[in-house]
């Protein structure tokens, strides 16, 4: 079995420390691995109220992206807030080139719950070579209304899981509040639903999911188990205490 170490998380800089790079490494750290990171941007923001972002500069982040890869062996990535799906495409195609056989994990953020918009609508023709490119995408049931506002939701599912996988967040359902799924292989969905009956929400959850995921592709479990161990894995921390920003608990290996 290939022996993974490092991961690096591509994203923002959440002040508060429950989203963004700071949340991510910290969900690598609890897997037990060694969390690398490239800053996207720096943003105000505490856990209730988002009010700015500062981009950093596309050619800094490919040139932070390469000197890691000189030194390190990266074979998973997770991607958050990215200024633009042209620069997402950018990165995808740097970390390709750095390691054809990278796994990429894409928290295609489109929205702060708390409200900032990061992305326009435009680009939409790039959309499916950035798909192509990653092993899974994890937008919320937000995100996959906004990325094809002319298709429904079956419809923007059945054209997405003919090019990646999709772990759909369900934490802004209102018919099943916190029920998960995953579309692969085409369209072969699984119901992931909630292992907890209360679950204390907190700011920052889907970053959880998505660095909690990138881990346990690289514990290389089957897909599906994969997902569930980071379902699991994101209700113990929400449920870790009772306020916004949640404790992070040491895992073990074997309990993936
Ligand atoms: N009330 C809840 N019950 C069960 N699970 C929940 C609940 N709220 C969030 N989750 C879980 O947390 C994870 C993140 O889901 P969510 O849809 O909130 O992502 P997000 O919108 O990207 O996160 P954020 O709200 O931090 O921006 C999912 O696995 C989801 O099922
Ligand atoms: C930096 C950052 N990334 C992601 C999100 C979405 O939760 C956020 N609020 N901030």
């Amino acid at each position: 079995m290939k022996e993974y170490k490092y991961i690096l998380t591509i994203a923002g800089h959440d002040p508060s420390g429950g989203a963004g790079i700071t949340s991510d490494i910290k969900t690598f750290e609890a897997h037990g691995f060694y969390g690398l990171s490239v800053c996207t941007a720096i943003t105000i923001q505490n856990d209730i109220d988002f009010k700015d972002c500062i981009w950093t500069d596309p050619k800094v982040i490919l040139s932070q992206i390469e000197t890691l890869f000189e030194r390190f062996e990266i074979s998973i990535v997770k991607i958050g807030i990215i200024q633009s799906w042209a620069t997402l495409l950018l990165i995808l195609n740097k970390l390709h080139a750095l390691n054809s056989e990278v796994k990429i994990v894409l928290d295609p953020i489109i929205k702060a719950t708390a409200g900032f918009d990061f992305h326009s609508q435009e680009s939409q023709d790039l959309l499916d070579e950035i798909w192509e490119k990653c092993y899974i995408i994890t937008p919320n049931y937000n995100e996959i209304q906004l990325l094809y506002p002319h298709l429904d939701i079956e419809e923007t599912l059945e054209h997405i899981a003919s090019k990646t996988n999709i772990y759909l967040k369900g934490g802004h359902r209102t018919d099943k509040k916190g029920w998960d799924e995953l579309y692969h292989s085409g369209i072969v969905m699984v119901n992931i639903p909630p292992n907890a009956t209360k679950i204390s929400e907190k700011h920052g959850s889907g970053c959880v999911l998505s660095s909690s995921l990138a881990c346990n592709i690289a514990s290389e479990l089957d897909l599906e188990d994969t997902c569930k161990a980071a379902k699991y894995y994101t209700e113990q921390f929400l449920n870790s205490n009772e306020s916004l920003l949640g404790t992070h608990t040491k895992i073990h290996k074997e309990e993936i």
